[in-house]
């Protein structure tokens, strides 16, 4: 498959279509649904939580086979269906509208595949296989979520903040870089986890004092 470009896309103010109502486009519809994207559904046969999502306004579905020109207006068309004949067709029509689009049956054919992803609030980790095996990726998603577990949602937040704080405070760019150096390989991640709210102020304050207490030489471009 292609040399993929990964991309992260503000998809809140676009239209998405969904072709197919079976188990794959449930799922690309729940990944899809957390954008914020406007869904619209169409397939003859649609699987029962994708009738309840409609039936509370949060996609619209058109039950029926696609036709030609379903395509028109939509910013991104993710194809999951079971006949490979109407999977090429589709292809065809959307590289001739130059429109995103996923073919769930013939990735190749698409030109755009769905990595794996793990959220924690603004920290996002996001990997591929190339198709090669989507299984491999579960693996490692498994793993790195184990590895990045929750606390690192409240972590990330802490350095954002401690950031804002730094180069408001410290002036010299040396000293700014060795508090957020400092900071990023403490233990705070292990004190969060914990719930260790007491400690976690503790831990800033000494790492605030150590760094700035400090004379630090060199240019600041060390690794
Ligand atoms: C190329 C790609 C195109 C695309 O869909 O964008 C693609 C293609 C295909 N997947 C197939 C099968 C499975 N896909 C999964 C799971 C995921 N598949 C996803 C993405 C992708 N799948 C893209 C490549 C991403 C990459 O390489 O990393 C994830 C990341 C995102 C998502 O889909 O939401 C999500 C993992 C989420 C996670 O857990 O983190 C499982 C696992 C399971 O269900 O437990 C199975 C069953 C096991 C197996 O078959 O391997 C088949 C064969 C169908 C058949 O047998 O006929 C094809 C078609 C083909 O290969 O031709
Ligand atoms: N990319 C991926 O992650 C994966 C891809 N697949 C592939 O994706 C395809 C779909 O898989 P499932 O959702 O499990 O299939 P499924 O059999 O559960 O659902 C197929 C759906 O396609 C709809 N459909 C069929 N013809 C249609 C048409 N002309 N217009 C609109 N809708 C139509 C049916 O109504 C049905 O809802 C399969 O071909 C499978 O090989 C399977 C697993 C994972």
């Amino acid at each position: 498959m292609g040399n993929y470009y990964p991309l992260m896309v503000d998809l809140s103010k676009m239209k998405c279509l969904v072709v197919g109502g079976g188990a794959v486009a449930l799922r690309k519809t729940l990944a899809l649904k957390e954008t914020g994207v406007d869904i619209t559904l169409i397939s003859p046969e649609i699987m029962a939580p994708l009738v309840q999502l409609a039936d509370a306004g949060e996609i619209n579905l058109i039950r029926r086979p696609y036709q030609k020109g379903d395509l028109e207006g939509f910013h991104l068309v993710y194809v999951a269906i079971n006949d490979k004949k109407v999977s090429e067709e589709i292809s065809r029509e959307a590289l001739d509208t130059g429109v995103f689009f996923n073919i769930a049956d013939q990735p190749a054919a698409g030109n755009f595949i769905v990595p794996s992803k793990i959220q924690r609030g603004d920290l996002v980790l996001s990997f591929s296989t190339n198709g090669k095996s989507p299984i491999l990726s579960k693996k490692i998603r498994q793993e790195l979520e184990e590895r990045y577990g929750a606390e690192y949602e409240e972590f990330l937040q802490l350095l954002g903040r401690e950031r804002v704080w730094a180069l408001r405070e410290i002036e010299q760019i040396d000293q700014r870089k060795a508090y957020f150096k400092a900071l990023v390989y403490s233990t705070l991640p292990e004190l969060l986890k914990a719930g260790k709210t007491a400690e976690v102020l503790r831990q800033i304050a000494e790492i605030r004092e150590k760094t700035l207490s400090k004379e630090i030489g060199g240019t600041g471009n060390d690794k």
